[in-house]
């Protein structure tokens, strides 16, 4: 699913070099549920972008389901991620004048994938999914915080991806909302998504297959205590 060989990420502050990623490596099968945890600043959105094709690391290989992704035009990256990669970003980013189904449809549209009235009922399936049917009409205004990112993961499964990444998708959740975020995941981990997820909380290590820590820019294996 995926095969990050040697990624190395510089940026400059100024004079300063910062280098996020210093020849990592990362390899996921299909199905694996990976959380990816480490201290603030340690690179974890900087690999999650890479893998999203978001960001270009400095050097390094990057193969996303079956694809050389930094081989790839921008158009045709943009196309590999709509179809077949679900992101859910720390902030929901919804569009403040589209209800919340209208946010979710619109990723299928955007896609190609399915006509108007096909990607609305889809969006609806998903919001009852997350739990917000009777929502489905609301503006972001009117969603609580646990609500919104309840719609970015209805929006990231809108073109049935294969792999979902997830940053930070609990942060500032309360204990019981979060707990429901997890059990969503873990389902859809259950039909058949691959979920990369980054966190920092590791009471939720015992929803995934494997917890990596991200450490002076390199990926370490963390034993789970069951
Ligand atoms: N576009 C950028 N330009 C310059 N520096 C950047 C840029 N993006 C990230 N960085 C730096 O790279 C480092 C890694 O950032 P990153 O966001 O990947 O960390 P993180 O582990 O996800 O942190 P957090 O847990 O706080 O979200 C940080 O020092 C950050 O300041």
């Amino acid at each position: 699913m995926i095969e990050a060989r040697g990624l190395v990420k510089t940026y400059y502050d100024g004079e300063r070099e910062i280098r996020p990623l210093n020849g990592t490596d990362f390899v996921c099968s299909a199905g694996e549920f990976v959380l990816i945890v480490g201290r603030s600043g340690s690179g974890k959105t900087t690999l999650l972008n890479v893998i999203g094709g978001l960001t270009r690391p400095t050097t390094g290989s990057v193969q996303v389901v079956g694809k050389d992704i930094l081989a790839l035009s921008d158009a045709e990256c943009a196309a590999l991620r709509s179809r077949n990669i679900g992101f859910v970003f720390q902030f929901p980013g919804l569009l403040s004048t589209l209800s919340a189904r209208e946010n979710v449809a619109l990723s299928g549209e955007i896609a190609g994938t399915t006509g108007k009235h096909a990607s609305n009922e889809r969006a609806s399936n998903l919001l009852a999914r997350v739990g917000l049917g009777e929502k489905a009409d609301s503006p972001p205004s009117h969603l609580s915080g646990g609500e919104l990112k309840r719609t970015a993961i209805a929006r990231a499964l809108m073109n049935h991806p294969s792999l979902l990444l997830a940053d930070e998708p609990t942060a500032d959740l309360d204990g019981d909302t979060e707990r429901e975020v997890m059990e969503l995941f873990r389902e859809i981990n259950r039909e058949g998504t691959t979920i990369i997820m980054v966190t920092h909380n590791m009471d939720i290590a015992s929803y995934a297959s494997r917890v990596v820590r991200m450490e002076k820019g390199k990926l370490v294996p963390v034993e789970l205590v069951k």
